[in-house]
């Protein structure tokens, strides 16, 4: 693959980026990055985010022909210049450029929201595999997926990655004959411009509430908001969850590029909205208990009517919230061509890595190895499952990162004192923090007089303890990590087993006592 000059002033022009171009003796780039430790020979380098100028001579002397960024770099002489306005929007124009547009040959959906877009992937996904005989491909926070063979199935680093691997992995994808893509599209993806100028076939709204707040994500809810938004804006078809907080902003946003006609609603009641409209589909809950989640769905216009998915829905993954994701699932994929039978196959066996993971106890009751890692997953999980289990205490096993989300510690203390019995509060990626100073922040929000708070900063023996403390009717919650392999300490992902094999660990310990 490679991208000549001329294109990319084209390119650039268009979007009223470019600043100027000085090319020196090669005009055709056969390679683009934005990390020095990964560059080949004549490839175009990006100097973005907190660059150093040495990254610059790196790329220089490992073969770059180029660079392009916001202004000249002395480092660069002797390299084709190109000087742009906002080198994110150039790096993601470029990046589909370069890759030959390879969304072009994808259906996508895209979803974003505050909670329940990686499992609601997982379950679009899942129902896809059906209908497309496994070609549809995955970018989510979990596992990034471009291909059938275990080669081509990945962990990933982001929700969403940047601008060029997100270009780069779909162009793989198609090459592996994936047809669809899933994916996941953080506020932050937009904040950066990681997806500038790329457009979905479907976009999913799911709910948004407080979260991502702070000196290095957010300024404030407005700015998330309006960054989740124009997921919506750049999306054909629109679905929203109707039961949203700030629903109506965000239908108005859908509204400002896209007809009523292909905005679809959803609730789990009917309602009247903005613009005198319903929900095109409604969902009623037939069970929601720990070991049966099902839904019925039913159409609420000829529009809806039209797409022959009413009906009732076996959700393999426990939780009331996960009725709402997976009626999404169901819409996206409806509209992608699944059908009804797709479905139940789909969302009665999908799995979710990290997501309401349940492994038996035995005499020390049930675990659940879970993501929610902030007020609105802990409150909705631990209320989920105080009422499902009313006579079991709640055990529940929780830290908080550091330099991040720092209003997640009150949440969580809250969160607790609504729901738990017990708490072991422990260590959860600190970062630059001291982990003790965390988990006392996180204690300071609990009501002793609800909740028995144990501290234990070696989160294996968090865990462990938390098992051990529980009797056959507790539920023991492992919340925050799911699968991540890492712990972040002081800028380091220092590896760590994840939750679910430190469980598993314990209760194979369990059965030998
Ligand atoms: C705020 C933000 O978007 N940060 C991301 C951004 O950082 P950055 O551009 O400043 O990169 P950097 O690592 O500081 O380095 C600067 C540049 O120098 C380059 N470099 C660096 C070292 C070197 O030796 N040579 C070199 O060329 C880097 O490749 C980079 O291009 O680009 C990096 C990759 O190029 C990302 O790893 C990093 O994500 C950080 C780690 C992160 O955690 N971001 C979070 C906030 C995030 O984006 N989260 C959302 C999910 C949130 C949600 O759930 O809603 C996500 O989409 O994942
Ligand atoms: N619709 C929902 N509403 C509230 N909580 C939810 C919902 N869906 C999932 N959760 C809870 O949030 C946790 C994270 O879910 P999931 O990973 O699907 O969300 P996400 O949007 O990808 O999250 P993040 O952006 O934090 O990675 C789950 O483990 C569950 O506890």
């Amino acid at each position: 693959m490679s991208l000549g000059i001329n294109e990319i002033k084209t390119i650039l022009s268009e979007h009223n980026l470019l600043i100027k171009i000085v090319p020196n003796k090669n005009e055709q780039f056969d390679d683009v990055t934005y990390d020095s430790r990964n560059v080949h020979n004549n490839a175009l380098f990006f100097c973005k985010g907190n660059f150093k100028p040495e990254y610059l001579t790196m790329a220089k002397a490992a073969g770059a022909s180029g660079y392009v960024s916001e202004k000249k770099y002395a480092e660069g002489s002797n390299l084709t210049q190109i000087i742009v306005k906002d080198v994110q929007k150039a790096m993601s124009l470029i990046g589909a450029a370069f890759y030959r547009y390879p969304e072009n040959d994808l259906f996508t959906i895209a979803y974003t929201g505050t909670k329940g877009k990686t499992t609601s992937s997982y379950f679009a996904r899942s129902i896809l595999d059906n209908t497309t005989n496994n070609k549809t491909g995955l970018l989510s926070t979990i596992d990034t997926i471009v291909g059938n063979n275990p080669d081509q199935k990945f962990k990933s680093h982001l929700t969403t990655p940047e601008s060029l691997d997100i270009f780069k992995y779909m162009r793989m994808a198609v090459d592996n004959g994936m047809t669809h893509m899933v994916m996941e599209v953080s506020s932050q993806a937009y904040k950066k411009n990681r997806v500038y100028g790329l457009k979905y076939n479907i976009g999913l709204f799911l709910n948004i509430s407080p979260d991502h707040i702070g000196p290095n994500e957010h300024p404030t809810f407005a700015d998330y908001l309006h960054c989740k938004e124009q997921l919506l804006v750049n999306s054909d078809i629109c679905i929203i969850n109707a039961d949203t907080d700030h629903f109506e902003d965000i239908y108005m946003a859908a509204k400002a590029t896209t007809q009523p006609e292909n905005i679809y609603l959803f609730s789990d009641h009917d309602q009247s909205l903005i613009d005198n409209r319903h929900p095109d589909f409604i969902f009623d809950s037939i069970s929601d208990t720990i070991s049966d989640n099902k839904i019925k769905l039913v159409s609420n216009n000829k529009k809806a009517k039209a797409m022959k998915l009413d009906g009732e829905y076996k959700i393999a993954v426990a939780g009331d919230y996960n009725e709402s994701n997976a009626t999404s699932a169901i819409i996206a994929t409806g509209l992608s061509g699944a059908s009804s039978d797709d479905v139940s196959n789909g969302l009665s066996t999908v799995f979710v890595p990290g997501r309401m993971e349940s492994y038996d106890a035995k005499s020390h009751g049930n675990v659940y190895v879970d993501y929610a890692h902030n007020y609105a997953s802990m409150h909705a999980l631990l209320s989920f499952l105080k009422h499902g289990n009313p006579d079991g205490k709640v055990i529940v096993v929780v830290g908080s990162p550091g330099n991040k989300g720092e209003d997640r510690r009150k949440g969580f203390g809250i969160a607790l004192t609504e729901n738990a019995d017990e708490a072991f509060l422990t260590t959860d990626d600190p970062a630059f923090e001291d982990p003790a100073t965390i988990v006392d922040e996180i204690d300071s929000y609990i009501n002793h007089d609800k909740v028995n708070v144990h501290i234990e900063l070696d989160r294996r023996l968090a865990i462990s303890k938390a098992i051990h403390s529980g009797d056959e009717n507790s539920i023991i919650v492992v919340a925050g990590k799911g699968r991540d392999p890492y712990q972040k300490i002081n800028g380091v992902d220092t590896p760590y087993e994840t939750d679910s094999v430190v469980v598993k660990n314990v209760l194979k310990g369990i059965e030998n006592e």
